[in-house]
């Protein structure tokens, strides 16, 4: 290499599962490296990158770092697949059939994106369920690191699926899910069968997410360095587990609020928030929000993959207008089983009974409603940028997990982090009442004064000299360590 181009920074890869919830994180993680004078190749669906392009401004958020481009790639699925909900796991499949053959190809007829200004890759970090992207750039030699968007309890538990099935545990036998699980150290005393990450809760274990949750995260020693969404303070005690099988992990969360702390040092503009929405944000509710006294408003979302019956968002509806708080409502379009787009959700004759208590929106500004001075409470599927987005904001969570990473999430918020109320496995009027009441009236001061310990902590991980700060600082320096 000339030496001009020896002079040109280390060039990352960085590859999401493209969904919403990998590609906000890793759209941070990217940011935070271009803050850092690495350049960065972002590869998206054309799906997600679509939609980013509609409804956010990344195009002008990072056209102030010259060494970042977008790439997009088919992620295998028609446009018009819904992409949530039990037809979600269509796309790992997908990913695989199509995706990976076209990312290949794409690598080497771009010269793995070598450029008169720009190094060719020198490193991917890859969605830690991505191993066709890890096999290719293994099989070239370009070292592997692994980004796991989820919560390192989930990890753990998912890493611990062929203990959990040498010891019997799984496939559970009968139907006592509060049996408490033995054999994911470090939560014996914590979690039951139904806290376990739900692919668990499967009849054959040959059933096909079961098999590539746990074959994709076995994988995971084969990176060079592996990175968390999530901060020492939060989840030590799982995190030394994981760090006997994984050395090299780096925990630089919550990424979202250490981008903002990172942006402010860097721009002097404070509290910028970049959106990552694959909807439009119904910008509305924020003067709603204003109306509303200090912490009176119970904020409910349920991510981008959840869906529900009518049944079950009249529960819903039933709850929070019986529990007497005002509520604002996201109900993401076409995340209502057997409903058109067009009809109303809620009947007129409800909605219209309690407008001033109640509102809705399909999609909000959410980092900016959790941080309004007048919501006091979230009532989430648990998902885990929404659970450190409302760690930082110190806003108690009621949780209600839809899959996933969910069910072990809430379980952490409520019985060992006391920030909140676990809802898992049931959908109940007369419960989520008494839930909001609980969380909003009777026990507020209480999770109110938990959440800010929490939120003190949380920040204090991202400040300089923070574990997340200095572990970024690390991981950057190891990025380049990796440039050959
Ligand atoms: O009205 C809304 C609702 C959500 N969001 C944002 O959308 C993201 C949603 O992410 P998350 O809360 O993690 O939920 P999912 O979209 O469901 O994310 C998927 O990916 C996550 C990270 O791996 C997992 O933890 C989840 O279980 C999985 O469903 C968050 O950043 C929210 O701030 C908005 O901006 N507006
Ligand atoms: C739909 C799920 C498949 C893998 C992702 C995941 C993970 O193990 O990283 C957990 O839940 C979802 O975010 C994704």
């Amino acid at each position: 290499m000339g030496s001009q181009a020896a002079k040109l920074p280390p060039h990352v890869l960085i590859f999401p599962l493209p969904i919403q919830g990998h590609v906000n994180s890793m759209l941070r993680l990217a940011e935070l490296l271009c803050l850092a004078e690495l350049h960065v190749t972002f590869i998206v669906s054309e799906f997600c990158y679509n939609r980013l392009l509609k409804h956010t401004n990344v195009e002008s958020r990072f056209a102030c770092y010259p060494g970042f481009s977008f790439q997009t790639i088919s992620d295998g699925l028609p446009e018009d697949h819904p992409r949530s909900g039990e037809r979600f796991v269509d796309i790992m499949p997908a990913l695989r059939r199509v995706t990976a053959p076209l990312f290949k190809q794409m690598m080497i007829e771009k010269k793995w994106f070598a450029s008169s200004t720009q190094r060719a890759i020198t490193c991917i970090i890859a969605d830690g369920v991505l191993s066709f992207a890890a096999d290719f750039v293994q099989e070239n030699r370009i070292p592997l690191v692994y980004f796991r968007t989820a919560s390192a309890i989930y990890f753990w538990a998912s890493f611990r699926m062929p203990a959990l099935i040498e010891a019997g545990e799984i496939p559970f036998k009968g139907n006592d899910m509060d049996l408490m699980v033995k054999s994911v150290p470090g939560m014996e005393d914590v979690i039951r069968r139904r806290d376990l990450p739900s692919f668990c809760r499967v009849d054959d274990l040959n059933e096909t997410t079961f098999q590539f949750i746990k074959n994709e995260t076995q994988q995971s020693p084969r990176a060079q360095a592996f990175i968390l969404n999530t901060f020492e303070d939060l989840e030590g005690p799982v995190l030394s587990h994981i760090r006997k099988h994984l050395p090299r992990l780096y925990t630089i969360g919550p990424n979202h609020f250490h981008l903002t702390s990172r942006l402010a040092a860097a721009t002097k503009t404070e509290n910028s928030i970049s959106s990552g929405s694959l909807w439009e944000e119904d910008r509305s509710c924020l003067a709603w929000l204003d109306s509303q006294p200090t912490r009176s408003v119970i904020y409910a979302s349920f991510g981008s993959i959840t869906v529900v019956t009518r049944e079950q968002l009249l529960e819903f509806w039933y709850g929070l207008v019986n529990s007497g708080q005002r509520f604002l409502w996201v109900i993401r379009p076409n995340s209502i089983i057997g409903a058109d787009n067009a009809s109303r959700p809620i009947p007129n004759e409800l909605e219209e009974g309690t407008k001033e208590r109640g509102y809705m929106v399909d999609w909000a500004p959410q980092q900016e409603v959790l941080n309004h001075p007048s919501i006091g409470g979230f009532l989430t599927h648990s998902g885990w940028n929404s659970t450190l987005e409302s760690m930082v904001a110190g806003v108690p969570m009621i949780c209600w997990p839809y899959f996933g990473d969910q069910t072990i999430n809430s379980r952490y918020v409520s019985e060992v982090w006391k920030i909140g109320l676990d809802m898992k496995d049931t959908c109940d009027r007369v419960i989520i009442e008494k839930m909001v009441r609980d969380l909003m009236d009777e026990r507020k001061d209480e999770f109110l004064r938990r959440a800010d310990e929490m939120a003190k902590l949380a920040r204090k991980a991202v400040d300089e000299g923070g574990s997340s700060y200095t572990n970024l600082d690390s991981l950057v320096d190891c990025i380049k360590s990796m440039v050959i």
